[in-house]
Formats: C-alpha cells, sequence, structure tokens
C-alpha cells in the first residue's frame, strides 16, 4: 500500500544547544536526518519523500540529499515558524498519494514494520499514531507545587509517524491555520474537527533527539540495533 511522507526537518533545535540544526548532527558519521530518510528511502511502499527545510539550508541539506544518495525525494519546501506551519507547506507537495505519512527529521529509529502497521490503520480509519503507555506518575504542577496527580491509565506519550488519509489531516490543517489554532501534534489537529484517531502500540525506541541527553540514549539505540 503506497504512501508519501512529510519530514519536516526545518526547526531550530534550540534544546539540543547543538549550535546548529540538530538534524546535521552525526550518528556514528551519518547525519541524523539521513538516518531517518533512509527508512522511508529502503521502505518499497514510500513513493515519494517530501523534506521541509529552513531555506537558509537548503544548500546543505541538498549537498546530503545527493552525497546518501536519497533518491526518492519529491520536494524540497521551506518551513514556517512553528513546526505546524513547516508541515502544512510539506502537505501541500504531497501529490500522488490517499496515505500521506508525517515524521520528524530527528526520530531516526522508526521501523518499517511499525511505518507499515500505521500505514494499514490508516487506510481504514483516516489515522493513526504511534503511541507509548505513560510509564511515571505525572503531576500537574503550577508554580512549582503540584496541583493534581493526574490517573496513569489512560494516558500514552505519542510520537511519529502519524498516518493519515490526505484529505483529512489537509482539511484538518486548513480549519486549525482559520482557527489560528497550535496544536504539538498533527493528530491532535484532526481530533479538533471531530476525526477519529487510532492508536498503534509505539516503541520506547523511536525517541524524538531532543536535548543533549537524547545523544546518550541514541548511542545506547545503535549499538544494540538489529536493522530490519
Ligand atoms: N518550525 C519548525 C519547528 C520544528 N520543525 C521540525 O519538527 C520536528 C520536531 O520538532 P522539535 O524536536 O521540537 O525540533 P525543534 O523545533 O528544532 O526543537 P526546539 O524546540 O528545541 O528548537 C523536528 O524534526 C524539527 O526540525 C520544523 O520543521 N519546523
Ligand atoms: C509531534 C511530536 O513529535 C509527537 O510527540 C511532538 O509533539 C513534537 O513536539 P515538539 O514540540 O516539536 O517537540
Amino acid at each position: 500500500m503506497m504512501y508519501e511522507v512529510v519530514i519536516p526537518a526545518a526547526g531550530q533545535g534550540k534544546r539540543m544547544k547543538a549550535g546548529m540544526n540538530k538534524q546535521l548532527i552525526e550518528l556514528r558519521n551519518e547525519p541524523l536526518i539521513v538516518r531517518t530518510l533512509k527508512v522511508f528511502e529502503n521502505d518499497e511502499w514510500c513513493r515519494g519523500i517530501i523534506v521541509v527545510i529552513n531555506e537558509a539550508e537548503r544548500t546543505q541539506f541538498e549537498q546530503l540529499f545527493s552525497r546518501f544518495h536519497i533518491k526518492k525525494i519529491t520536494a524540497v519546501v521551506g518551513g514556517g515558524k512553528e513546526r505546524q506551519h513547516s508541515v502544512y507547506n510539506g502537505l501541500r507537495a504531497v501529490k500522488n498519494s490517499d496515505i500521506v505519512l508525517i515524521h520528524d527529521g530527528a526520530r531516526p529509529f522508526v521501523t518499517i514494520e511499525q511505518i507499515h502497521e500505521l500505514v494499514n490503520e490508516a487506510k481504514e480509519h483516516g489515522a493513526a499514531i504511534p503511541a507509548v503507555r505513560v510509564k511515571d506518575t505525572v503531576k500537574k504542577v503550577c508554580d512549582q507545587f503540584v496541583e493534581e496527580t493526574v490517573e496513569r491509565s489512560g494516558l500514552w506519550a505519542v510520537q511519529t509517524p502519524q498516518a493519515f488519509h490526505v484529505s483529512l489531516v489537509l482539511r484538518a490543517h486548513e480549519q486549525a491555520q482559520k482557527d489560528g489554532y497550535i496544536g504539538t501534534d498533527d493528530a491532535s489537529l484532526v481530533e479538533r474537527i471531530g476525526g477519529k484517531v487510532k492508536i498503534v502500540e509505539g516503541d520506547y525506541r523511536n525517541i524524538k533527539l531532543t536535548t543533549p541527553d537524547d545523544l546518550l540514549f541514541a548511542e545506547v539505540i545503535l549499538s544494540n540495533w538489529v536493522s530490519s
């Protein structure tokens, strides 16, 4: 079942404090973004990759795509102020598919098995996202004091790729834009227009490299990685 994927990679990576776009950080001699792209490059169901970049970094990214032989890229589009704006720019470049995946450039450890499960579920339900059960106790805090302990049993931590019918996620983004609403993931935009979102059991290793500690976790994941 074929799909296209939008990869937002236009963030500044402020929390990583690397002084550069975190997607260009090398993990074992391979830039993070290249690791992410290779998963989709090697997936026979993927018919096109749309990468969203910061225009100031276009040349740097395009050189990487060519150096690492990433051939499925169908568009490289400029990003926006928030992740959501970048994703919307990418979605408008989807041309040939009913199903689109949206996947953070900063999550290199997604597997093809996970992708296929999400595509199948999205085809059936309209939207499907990977998530892992929250393991810690979660508290709502205000001014450094606990307001309440949140019931944990229904809490899941959500990842990407998030998979959608193209028409549904475009409608959700357009409505959010009209309302001036910014969500922290794409599924939340679908939820707010009444769309059902199916949860697929995720993988704790599918981390988003966000802070410097995540580089250590990435090393550990890589040293135990058995590629599929
Ligand atoms: N305006 C933005 C912001 C984020 N992203 C991308 O969205 C993904 C998830 O975002 P996050 O990890 O929060 O990245 P940054 O926004 O770069 O991080 P920070 O908030 O620490 O600056 C990343 O692959 C990032 O490059 C994007 O394309 N456009
Ligand atoms: C989309 C996401 O990766 C799901 O966990 C996450 O919400 C992105 O959040 P950020 O604010 O860009 O870190």
